[in-house]
């Protein structure tokens, strides 16, 4: 099936982008949410991260402290390494997983993951969609959804690729800042998009 990946530095607007998509009925994988969802459940994972970042990686419940293991990862480039490498395989994985129980009706799906360049995973889709905002717009909206602090948007944006970088990589561009709808940029890449897959499927045939 034609794969489309979707990503953006944080704040950008990628999953707002994707719930339009879904709208229109295109399946989404959330990398992020999955890669969560993984680290509660495989339980081989849950002892990598508990010897790599200690037993609070966990509250008593079983539920991932966030706010622990992102307050190590992102101040330190060697443990973002070591947690990449033990969740990353995994999250590949659930994606073929989830890919394996799409209709074949299904025109394309989407896979929305904040580092799909920096991870590599771009390979492995046939085109991509990168989310820009401006850094202010990002910022006041963060700020808004969670309540951090610049500094930590900061933290997290210097651990990503810059937009000027992700760029040179990147085939579609949606720009979600305070002046251009993102529904419409939206519908016109579903339409590049169901072309580009009857294509795909054409030449498969
Ligand atoms: C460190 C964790 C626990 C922090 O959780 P938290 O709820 O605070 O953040 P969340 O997962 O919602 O991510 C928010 C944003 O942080 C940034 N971010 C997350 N993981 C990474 C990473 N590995 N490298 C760079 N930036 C990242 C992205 O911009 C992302 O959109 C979590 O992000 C995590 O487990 N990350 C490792 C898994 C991973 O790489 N996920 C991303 C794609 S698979
Ligand atoms: N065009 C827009 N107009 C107003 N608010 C927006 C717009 N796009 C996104 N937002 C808001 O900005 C915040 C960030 O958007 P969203 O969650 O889609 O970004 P993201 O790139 O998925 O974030 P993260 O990197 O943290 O996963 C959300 O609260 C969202 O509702």
């Amino acid at each position: 099936m034609y794969k489309v990946g979707i990503t953006g530095g944080i704040g950008s607007g990628k999953t707002t982008a994707c719930k339009v998509f879904e709208v229109l009925g295109i399946p989404v994988f959330y990398a992020d949410t999955a890669a969560k969802e993984i680290m509660t459940q495989d339980t081989l994972l849950i002892e990598g991260v508990k010897a790599a970042f200690g037993n609070e990686s966990y509250f008593e419940d079983g539920k991932l402290n966030n706010k622990h293991i992102a307050g190590i990862v992102f101040n330190n480039e060697q443990a973002l390494s070591q947690l990449n490498a033990l969740v990353h395989p995994a999250v590949f994985r659930a994606f073929d997983a989830w890919e394996a129980t799409i209709p074949a009706t299904v025109p394309y799906t989407l896979k929305e993951a904040a580092i799909l360049f920096e991870s590599g995973s771009y390979k492995l889709c046939d085109t991509t969609i990168l989310v820009t905002a401006p850094y202010e717009v990002k910022l006041k909206r963060l700020m808004q959804r969670d309540g951090v602090t610049e500094e930590q948007v900061k933290a997290r944006m210097d651990k990503q690729l810059s937009d000027e970088e992700k760029s040179k990589m990147a085939n579609h561009f949606i720009v979600n800042d305070e002046q251009q709808s993102i529904i419409e940029q939206v519908l016109a890449l579903h339409q590049e998009f169901l072309n580009a897959a009857e294509e795909f499927k054409n030449g498969k045939a």
